[in-house]
C-alpha cells in the first residue's frame, strides 16, 4: 500500500456510496463489479508475477460475483483456473440468479467453463504449489461464523507449502467493522484487495494479522471524508525563534522514591518534543534520586495538594501530566482531584486512569482539555460495560468504542494499541495503524507508554489543541521506534525524536 491512503470507510458507508453512485445514474452495479475484479487481478500479478494458475472460491452474494469476474479475467490472460462455487449445483442445473453476480457467473459459464463444487477434493484438485488460492466467499455481507463454509478449504490447503492466498475485499471470517474474527480459523491471505477504501477490518483488532498485504483497488467512486489515517504530525513542529517560555512548561508530577523512573522517562519526552521547559514534581524525600538522574529537567517538591496548587499559580505552565508512577495513594488522588479542578490541558495516563475509574467525583470533573491514554486493560476498568459490549459478537469496533468513550467524558482519548485510535469530545475519530510497513512491534517494551504521555504533554504545552498533539504524538513515537528499530527501550526513544523532528522539519 503506497501513496496517499484513503480515509477508512464503514460497511454502511461503502454501500451508501455504491447506492448513491448507481441512483445517480454515474455507474451501474456490474461496471462496479467489473472494476473490482480488474483491480484484484492487477493485484494478483504484481503480488504474484510467476503464478499462472488459481483456484476461485465464490460465495453466492456480490463477493462472489467478483470471484466470477477475476476468473473470467484471469483465464483471458492464459491462466488455468478452477471456479469452486457455493452455488455449483444450481448453477450447474442451469439456475443463474438474477443481479451482477449471476451475470457474472453466466457469462464464466457461457465461456465454456464449469463450475466446481466447494469440497475439499474439487479445491485441491485445482491448486497446485505456487498456485493462487482466491477467497470470494464473503465480503462486507458477512456476519457469522462461517466456520463450515471454510472447512473443506483449510483441508484442501494445507496440503500446498507455496500457495498464493487472496482474499478479495476482505478475507472470510472477519467482521468488515470491527476486525474481530467471526470463528476460530479465518481465510489467511498473504494479500487483501479491498475497493475504493480500507474498512475497519483492515485496520483494527485482529483483522491485520490475517489480511496479509493491502492493497486498495479504485473503483471510480467520489471519495467522501471517514475516518482519516493518520500519516504524519496533524501540527507544525519546528521552532521560530522566542524563548524557553514562549514553547511552553509542561508539569509533571511524580510518586515517590523508587517509583520516578516512569514520570522521568515522561519527562524527557516533553522536553525533546520541544516544550520550552519541563518540571517534575516529586514529593521531597524523591528530589535527591531525580535529581542525580535529570539535568534539563526541573524539580520542584509536591508533597500535598496545597504543594500542587502552589506551583499550578504559576500562569506560565501550560500544560500538567498526571499518571506515570504517579501511585494510587491519598496524595496521587489529590494531587488529580487538584489538576482536574484546574482548565489547563491535562494528560491522564496510568495510575491517573485508574484512580479516575473508581472514583465518580474524579470523574465528574474531567472536562475538555483532558486527554485520557488508556491501553486495553485501562480502557476495561475505565468503561467496563462499553468493554463487556466490545467483546461481544456484533459490538462495537474500537473506533467506536473509543468514540464513544470520548464523547461520554467529554475528554479526548487516545486508546493504545498498534491500531490507535484518537477520538475526541465532539466526535472527531481518528487512527493512527502502526501496521504492516509501519510496525513497530519493539514498541511492546516497558516504559514507551510513558514517553507517549509525555510527548503528549509536551506538544500541549507548546499550545497545540489535544486532539492533533494526541494523533501528532502517537506517530512520532511509533516513527522514533522505528528509526531505532529492534533492541529498542523506552530510553531510546528520546535518542531518536531528533532524527524524526530532523525528517519531518526538511520536508
Ligand atoms: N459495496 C460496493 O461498493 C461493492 C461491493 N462489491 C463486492 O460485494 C461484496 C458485498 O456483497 P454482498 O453484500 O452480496 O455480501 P457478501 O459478503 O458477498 O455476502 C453475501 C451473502 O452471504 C451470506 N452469508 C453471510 N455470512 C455467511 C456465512 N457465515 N456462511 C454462509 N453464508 C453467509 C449472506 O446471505 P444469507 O445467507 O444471510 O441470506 C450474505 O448476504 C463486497 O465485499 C465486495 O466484494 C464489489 O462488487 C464492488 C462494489
Ligand atoms: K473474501
Amino acid at each position: 500500500m503506497t501513496g496517499q491512503i484513503p480515509d477508512i470507510v464503514t460497511t454502511a458507508q461503502m454501500r451508501a456510496l455504491e447506492q448513491r453512485a448507481i441512483a445517480a445514474g454515474e455507474v451501474s452495479g456490474l461496471t462496479l463489479m467489473e472494476r473490482a475484479g480488474e483491480g484484484v487481478v492487477k493485484a494478483i500479478i504484481a503480488h504474484a508475477p510467476e503464478a499462472n494458475r488459481a483456484v476461485v472460491l465464490c460465495g453466492k452474494g456480490n463477493n462472489g460475483g467478483d470471484g466470477f469476474v477475476i476468473a473470467r479475467l484471469l483465464a483471458a490472460r492464459g491462466w488455468q483456473v478452477r471456479v469452486c462455487a457455493l452455488t455449483a449445483e444450481t448453477l450447474s442445473a442451469g439456475q443463474i440468479p438474477v443481479g451482477d453476480a449471476g451475470e457474472n457467473a453466466r457469462r464464466w459459464l457461457a465461456a465454456g467453463q464449469g463450475v466446481y463444487p466447494l469440497t475439499a477434493e474439487a479445491i485441491r484438485d485445482g491448486l497446485s504449489e505456487g498456485a493462487v488460492l482466491i477467497d470470494a466467499l464473503l465480503g462486507i455481507g458477512q456476519s457469522r461464523s462461517p466456520e463450515a463454509l471454510l472447512a473443506p478449504v483449510h483441508t484442501a490447503s494445507a496440503e500446498f507449502t507455496r500457495l498464493t492466498r487472496v482474499a478479495v475485499d476482505l478475507p472470510t471470517g472477519l467482521c468488515s467493522d470491527s476486525g474481530r474474527w467471526l470463528c476460530d480459523a479465518p481465510f489467511r491471505a498473504d494479500l487483501t484487495v479491498t475497493f475504493h477504501a480500507p474498512k475497519p477490518c483492515h485496520m483494527l483488532a485482529e483483522g491485520p494479522e490475517i489480511c496479509g498485504a493491502l492493497e486498495i483497488a479504485p473503483l471510480g467512486l467520489r471519495p467522501e471524508p471517514g475516518i482519516p489515517l493518520i500519516t504524519g504530525p496533524l501540527c507544525n513542529l519546528g521552532k521560530s525563534g522566542g524563548h524557553k517560555f514562549s514553547h511552553g512548561h509542561a508539569l509533571v508530577l511524580s510518586g515517590g522514591s523508587g517509583r520516578g523512573g516512569a514520570a522521568r522517562l515522561a519527562a524527557r519526552a516533553a522536553l525533546r518534543i520541544g516544550a520550552g521547559l519541563v518540571t517534575l514534581g516529586c514529593p521531597r524525600a524523591a528530589i535527591p534520586e531525580n535529581a542525580a538522574r535529570l539535568d534539563a529537567v526541573m524539580l520542584t517538591p509536591v508533597d500535598t495538594a496545597d504543594d500542587l496548587a502552589t506551583s499550578l499559580s504559576d500562569p506560565r505552565i501550560s500544560a500538567l501530566l498526571l499518571g506515570p508512577g504517579l501511585g494510587l495513594d491519598a496524595r496521587a488522588h489529590a494531587l488529580v482531584d487538584v489538576a482536574l479542578r484546574d482548565t489547563r490541558p491535562c494528560v491522564l495516563d496510568a495510575d491517573a486512569l485508574t484512580l479516575i475509574a473508581g472514583d465518580a467525583a474524579l470523574r465528574a470533573h474531567l472536562h475538555a482539555g483532558c486527554i485520557l491514554t488508556p491501553h486495553g486493560g485501562e480502557f476495561a476498568r475505565l468503561f467496563p460495560d462499553l468493554s463487556a459490549r466490545m467483546r461481544g459478537s456484533g459490538g462495537p469496533s474500537r473506533i467506536d468504542a473509543a468514540t464513544e468513550a470520548a464523547q461520554e467524558l467529554g475528554v479526548t482519548l487516545l486508546m493504545k494499541g498498534p491500531d490507535t485510535v484518537i477520538a475526541g469530545p465532539n466526535g472527531r475519530c481518528a487512527l493512527h495503524a502502526a501496521l504492516r510497513e509501519r510496525a513497530v512491534p519493539w514498541l511492546a517494551t516497558a516504559g514507551a507508554g510513558d514517553v507517549l504521555a509525555g510527548l503528549i504533554a509536551g506538544l500541549l504545552a507548546r499550545g497545540m489543541p489535544g486532539f492533533e498533539a494526541a494523533a501528532s504524538a502517537a506517530y512520532l513515537h511509533a516513527s522514533a521506534a522505528q528509526v531505532f528499530g529492534p533492541g529498542l527501550i523506552a530510553e531510546d526513544l528520546h535518542e531518536a525524536i531528533p532524527q524524526v523532528l530532523r525528517g519531518l522539519i526538511a520536508h
